[in-house]
Parts: C-alpha cells; structure tokens; sequence
C-alpha cells in the first residue's frame, strides 16, 4: 500500500478540490489530491471528437458575474468567446411548429409565445427575482420565512401562478435546464436561493441571469474547451495530484486522519472532501459523521442530465439564419446549443437530455438514444442533421463517480433542517464542492468560490 504524510489530504480533483489545492499549496502548505477518475475536472470533461477536436460534454459556458472561474481562466490562459448567439436566429418549437426569432430582440430571452402566456411569465419573473432579492446566499435557512417557503416545491407555487399552456411549457424547460429536475422535485426555497445566487457581493442575483445566453449564465465559453481549466490548473499541481485514487474512507484519530483506498492511505492534519454531497456519502467514516451531516448526504440527491453533441462537417444551420438554440415541447432533447469550435472549422450541435426524460434514457442502449436525439435534429435543422460525422452522448447519472448533475438539488426540508451541515467541518474535515457556495451554488464558479473559501478555513486550523 503506497502510504503518504501530508498537511491536507483534498479529496477530487475537480475545479473545487483543484482551487483549494492552489490556495493551500500557494501558503506553503504540503498537499496531495486524491481523484477517483484517471483525469481531472470532474464535471467538466472535454470529449474527445473523430476529428481530433474536442467538445464540452459537461460544464460548459461562463457569464457575468461569475468572476471567480473566469479570474481561474484568465491566470492559467484560457480565452473565452462569445457562445454563438445575437448572429442568429433561435427556433421555438411548440405544437409542432417551428419559430425562429430574434435574441436580442424586444422580448429578451423570451420567446414569442401568446400575451397571456408572456404576462404570465413575466410577472412570475417579478415576483421570483423581488423574493430571491430577500434570500441570504451564505445562510437561506435563516430567512424569517425559510420554513414555509422550504415546505413547499417549487411546483406547488407555480400551481396558481402559471396557468396558460404556453408559460406552463417555458417554465418547464427553463427549471429542466437550470436544475435537470422537475418543479415538483425542488424546494421552492431552494429554487430561490439558486436565483439570488446568480449574481456577486455587488450585484443581486436574477432569474434572467439564470436563463439567458447573451447577457447570462450561457454568454461565453472556453477557448480549447472547459477542461482545459482544471487540465492546466493540475498541470500546475504537478505530481500533488493523484489519479486513479478512489477513496473509500477517512479515520479521525486525535493526532490526525487517515484518507484510504484499496491501494493508498494519506496521514494527513486535515482533509477536504471536494465532493457533491450524494458522493461524500458514500465513503466511510470513523468516528461516523454526525447525524444532521449523513442526512444531508442522504437528501441532496443530483439532477438527471446528459448531453447529446452531434459533429458535422459545417455548422450549416447558420446558413438558415439560426443560432443552433432550440427550445421545444417536444421530443428527447428540448434545448439545444452551437457547440462548434471558434472558428467554426466544423459544426457541432449539443442538446441537453434532463430530468424525467433522462430518467428514462439512462437504462436504453446508447444506438436507441442516439436514433432519438437525431430525430429531434433533424426535426428542428432539417435532413443535414440526420448524418454526423461524429457523435458524443455523456449520460452523467450513469457516471460512477458523478451520477447526475449538473448539481445536488434540494427537495423540501432539506436546507432548513440540515443547510448548516453542508459547510460545517466535522472534526478534520472541511466540506468543498459547488453544493457548499454562496454565489453560483451548481455552477463551476461556484465551484472555484467553494475551493478558495474551504482554503481559507483550513488555513484557520492548521
Ligand atoms: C451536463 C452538465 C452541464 C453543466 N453545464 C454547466 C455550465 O454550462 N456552466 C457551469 O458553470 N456549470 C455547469 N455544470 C456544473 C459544473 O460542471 C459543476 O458545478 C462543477 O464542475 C462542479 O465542480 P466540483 O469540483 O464541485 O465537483 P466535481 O466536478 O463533481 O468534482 C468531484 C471530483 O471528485 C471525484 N470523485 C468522486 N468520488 C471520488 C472518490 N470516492 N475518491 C476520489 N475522487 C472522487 C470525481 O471524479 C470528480 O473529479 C454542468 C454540469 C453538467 C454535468
């Protein structure tokens, strides 16, 4: 068994394990990164394509407000660009009819459904980004209301509030896109936490952030592909980071813990466990965790989600005049993106597969997948989609060391009865993991903000 002596043993090499291990090591501090797979990221892959180019199969694009990975991004050299957007046009397709329309046009984001819908829409936007306005990111538990907005779904507030067919299916889309859940499967709590939480310290969250490519969450993406972060950030780590490493449990003694696998055991002063916290579960413990922490783990299950990205010699659905961004009532993929590379050397299509739909695609062979989401395709860009010359599908719940995504999500109850497990350390153990940020909780910045504050903490007692 290959043993080791460390000041802080960092468990995942993900963009939160990764950021933590930098702020430790730039403090002088001996570490070593334990990561179950044989590469890093995590959550954010880069998927190798047949022509020798990459494309994202997880985490993917960056926006405003999310300062941290894009300050990550700007030290190691990645660049960003523009998510190709405003050149286009985006496709509704609803009820078996395809509209294009402008994405800069009068109606922002929202697509050109009828007025009841759109005032419907609207006015639930108002209402969900004034009470977000209230929620405090570092703490939502503590909110003077959090047990009854916390006992409710975020389905049943919508129940009254969302009545017309048209902004029944865009609220479905969009929760689909954001969570990978279904509304009756989240806190309504935790629904407005996620929205106070898209923004900074000096600009408040919104829905619109949540949502919108532009000006949003889907703004910009990585120059080489999101991996190509936590590829250089380890780079710099150097032989600190161990792959193939998949821990089975930490022991606390009085003197130390003992961070172990099958073929390793870390000695270590603390330890960070860069995990979702249905991951985190699923180590052993000794002394075992404190009840309200195993709960946690045990009720903070991850969305469903998966990604579809078609390759194609062109991205010939630019020539249409369209943006390659779909949203649509129908089919296995009901949002879409132009994945292609920067200079457009070849297109590629990516479509997200969420919540009960990939609850449902998970188990089906790969070939009955594959025939469905080009189905959509060519559905929504013509008989050209019907034959890629490449094709990546990621099935992220199927993932051993993932098992969904792109985040934890919260069902009712669960943050007011145990929020304050989901940072608190237990014993040598410091909680990292974009479940545990404030800003962009579910989201790569949030990530990165979940390493650089878990550094600091560990700082604080070693
Ligand atoms: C399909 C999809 C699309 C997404 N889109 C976006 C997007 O566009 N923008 C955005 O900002 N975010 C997006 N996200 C979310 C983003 O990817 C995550 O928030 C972020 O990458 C989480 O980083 P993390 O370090 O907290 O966790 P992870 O990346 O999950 O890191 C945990 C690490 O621990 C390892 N591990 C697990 N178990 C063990 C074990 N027992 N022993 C050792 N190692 C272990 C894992 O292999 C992994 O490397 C998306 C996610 C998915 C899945």
């Amino acid at each position: 068994v290959e043993s080791r002596t460390v000041d802080v043993a960092v468990i995942g090499a993900g963009l939160a394990g990764l950021t933590a291990a930098r702020d430790l090591v730039a403090a002088g501090k001996n570490v070593v990164v334990l990561e179950a797979r044989d590469r890093v990221g995590g959550r954010v892959y880069n998927a190798p394509l047949p022509n020798g180019g990459v494309t994202e199969a997880g985490g993917e694009f960056i926006g405003p407000t999310q300062d941290r990975i894009k300050a990550l991004a700007d030290s190691l050299g990645v660049a960003t660009f523009p998510t190709y957007n405003s050149e286009a046009k985006n496709l509704l397709y609803m009820g078996g009819t395809a509209t294009p329309y402008e994405t800069g046009g009068p109606l922002g984001p929202l697509p050109p459904i009828d007025e009841a819908g759109l005032t419907e829409l609207a006015t639930m936007i108002g209402t969900l980004d004034a009470m977000a306005a209230t929620i405090p990111v570092d703490a939502p538990w503590t909110h003077p209301d959090a047990a009854q907005l916390d006992a409710i779904t975020f389905e049943q507030w919508l129940q009254d509030k969302i009545t017309t067919p048209s902004a029944r299916f865009l609220t479905e889309v969009a929760t689909a896109s954001v969570f990978s859940a279904e509304p009756d499967e989240l806190s309504f709590l935790f629904v407005l936490f996620y929205i106070a939480a898209a923004g900074n310290e000096t600009t408040p969250g919104s829905f619109g952030r949540l949502i919108d490519t532009g000006n949003g969450a889907q703004a910009l993406r990585f120059v080489g592909g999101s991996q190509l972060v936590p590829i250089k950030l380890a780079q710099k780590l150097g032989s600190r980071v161990l792959l193939r490493r998949p821990v089975t449990g930490i022991k606390q003694t009085s003197t130390g813990a003992v961070v172990y696998g099958s073929t390793f055991a870390v000695t270590a002063k603390q330890v960070v466990v860069a995990l979702p916290p249905a991951l985190a579960g699923r180590l052993g413990y000794a002394p075992r965790l404190p009840a309200d922490r195993d709960q946690l783990d045990g009720k903070m299950p991850m969305g469903h989600v998966g990604k579809a990205i078609a390759v194609y010699n062109k991205p010939f659905w630019r020539d249409a005049g369209l943006n390659g961004q779909v949203l649509s009532d129908a089919g296995v993929v009901r949002s879409t993106f132009d994945n292609s590379p920067p200079d457009a050397s070849y297109g590629a299509l990516m479509g997200f597969i969420e919540a009960d739909i990939m609850r449902e695609y998970d188990t089906k062979p790969a070939s009955e997948v594959k025939a469905a989401v080009l189905k959509d395709y060519v559905t929504y860009f013509g008989s050209q989609a019907a034959n890629p010359t490449g094709f990546v599908l990621q099935r992220w719940d199927n993932e051993r060391y993932s098992r969904g995504g792109p985040t934890g999500i919260a069902p009712p109850g669960v943050l007011t009865s145990y929020g304050e497990a989901l940072r608190k350390p237990v014993g040598r153990i410091h909680w990292a993991g974009t479940e545990t940020s404030g800003y962009w909780i579910g989201y790569m910045d949030g990530a990165v903000r979940s390493g650089e504050r878990v550094a600091k903490e560990v700082l604080g007692v070693l």
